[in-house]
């Protein structure tokens, strides 16, 4: 696809301005991390019948916390020349040149070998799955399927639905196929979540050059995709209870908040007003936070009751 950017780190901005501790915080892209932690909380919940060990907690959630944030501080180096021609990402801290590329990579380095010790400590599994995932969403999808394909967020999406199964290992050492239901639940969640931002910032992944789906099959095919992740999400998501790994409070919890995303998915293919893209996009954003506290609730009443 020649029309279509490839990554390059040339042509970096002039370093104008001084870089502050905000910056460097930004570049770690705290909210989805965050967001990603709390996912890592509840499969370290649902490893155990009970609690998980205080140790396994504390240096899991620093470990995938300070990988997951190195890997997106990679992802602003790696990006930092679409980053600045697109509005939504013009002024961030490594495109705007307030932190320049060396420094950015010392940060990522830094958290990278600081994230990567705290999970060995724990098991080499957990290490080394973590690691795999860092490189996955810096390197697999930032660097190539980013620029190579219309399902770059389709396959990239693994990488950020690990987390739960991150947080088993880390509390386990081993593999659990309950784990990989949590990791299919976020990894179908990924597509409406991110093509619904991406039709509202269609023109500027379309300046970037980026061959993001509603660029390259349109607005109403990207609607018809999201209308359809949404509908498996609605059966994805009876999986932890028909797996028997999650009880009716999930369930119940599970099912308001996928019928809301479909309803969201539904009303923007065959209702669509201004701003309803953005809306929905945020709406993903407490869809997938409802879902996990569901789980973990449901885990809690459970492990009391
Ligand atoms: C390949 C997978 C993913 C892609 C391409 C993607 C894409 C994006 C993009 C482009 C934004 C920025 C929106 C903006 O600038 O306002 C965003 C925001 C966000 N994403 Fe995702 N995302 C992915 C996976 C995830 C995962 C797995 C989670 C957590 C479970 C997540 C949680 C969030 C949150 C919380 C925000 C809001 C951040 C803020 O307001 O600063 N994302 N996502
Ligand atoms: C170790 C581990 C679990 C790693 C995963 C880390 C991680 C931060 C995953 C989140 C995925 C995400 C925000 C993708 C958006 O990238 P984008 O480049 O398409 O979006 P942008 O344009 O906003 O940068």
């Amino acid at each position: 696809m020649a029309k279509f950017n490839t990554p390059s780190l040339a042509n970096s901005a002039p370093n104008t301005e001084t870089a502050q501790w905000r910056d460097y915080l930004e570049l770690t892209k705290p909210k989805v991390v965050a967001m990603l932690l709390l996912t890592a909380m509840v499969g370290m919940c649902l490893a155990v019948p009970s609690l998980p060990p205080a140790h396994a907690v504390i240096l899991g959630l620093l470990g995938i916390g300070m990988q997951s944030a190195a890997a997106a501080v990679f992802n602003h180096v790696i990006d930092q020349r679409i980053d600045r021609q697109m509005q939504r990402t013009i002024h961030r801290p490594v495109a705007k040149g307030r932190v320049g590329t060396s420094q950015a990579l010392a940060f990522g380095g830094l958290l990278m070998v600081a994230g990567f010790a705290l999970l060995w400590v724990l098991n080499a599994l957990v290490a080394w799955l973590t690691f795999a995932s860092l490189i996955g969403y810096a390197v697999v999808y930032t660097v190539w399927l980013k620029h190579a394909t219309p399902q770059n967020i389709v396959i990239g999406g693994l990488a950020g639905a690990m987390p739960p199964l991150l947080g088993w290992v880390a509390v386990t050492g081993t593999l659990d196929p309950h784990a990989l239901l949590l990791v299919i639940l976020i990894f179908t969640w990924t597509p409406p979540h991110f093509w619904a931002l991406a039709i509202h910032r269609e023109k500027d992944y379309a300046k970037a050059g980026v061959p993001m789906l509603p660029v390259t099959h349109g607005v109403e095919f990207t609607k018809t995709m999201i209308l359809l992740y949404t509908l498996l999400l609605v059966v994805v998501g009876l999986l932890p209870w028909l797996a028997g790994m999650s009880g009716l409070i999930y369930l119940f919890g599970s099912l308001a908040l996928n019928l809301g995303f479909a309803w969201y998915a539904w009303q923007l293919k065959f209702h669509d007003r201004k701003g309803l893209a953005w809306q929905t996009f945020k709406y993903s954003i407490w869809h997938v936070f409802g879902l996990f506290v569901a789980l973990l609730a449901d885990h809690a009443w459970r492990a009391i009751g």
